[in-house]
């Protein structure tokens, strides 16, 4: 499958799998100088680039786990959904999770960016659902 991809800034990096199986491409930040990120700040980042995801595919913007171990960042609203009709400059809200400033450098691999297929169902009203074994049990209801 190809994905078209447009860099909307010279500076711009198209994403990059760093290994030939990995399921996320990383995401790079595409900004002119650092931004410092305290302690439970967040930040839309830029990353210069647009999509065009096919009709029947969405991609999801996921947290790098070595940036999450390593320095506390995250991604605030993960996963991250980037629509099939979305034109518009992939943007990553970063958080800092930690309790020290965490510094986002230009060129940065931030993120990952997943493609995935989505169903599309028809959504029906219905008075009553099927009978099941679970029920309404749920938020830990088999126990620990
Ligand atoms: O981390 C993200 C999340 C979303 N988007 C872009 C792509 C996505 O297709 C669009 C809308 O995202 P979402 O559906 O999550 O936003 P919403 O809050 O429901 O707003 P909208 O009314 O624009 O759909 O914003 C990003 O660039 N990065």
């Amino acid at each position: 499958m190809n994905i078209l991809v447009q860099k909307l800034s010279p500076t711009a990096t198209i994403p990059q799998k760093m290994t030939e199986n990995a399921s996320g491409f990383d995401l790079f930040a595409d900004i002119g100088e650092p931004i410092i990120l305290n302690p439970l700040e967040w930040r839309q980042i830029s990353t210069g680039i647009a999509l065009e995801i096919p009709v029947g595919y969405e991609a999801q913007i996921r947290p790098r786990s070595g940036l999450s171990s390593t320095l506390g960042l995250s991604i605030l609203n993960s996963p991250g959904t980037i629509d099939s009709d979305y034109r518009g400059e992939i943007k990553v809200i970063l958080i800092n999770l930690s309790p020290n400033p965490i510094r986002i450098e230009p060129e940065m691999r931030i993120a990952q960016i997943v493609f995935c297929p989505v169903i599309s169902p028809q959504l029906i009203e219905a008075q009553t659902l099927s009978e099941s074994l679970r029920q309404d049990g749920g938020f830990g209801h088999t126990g620990q």
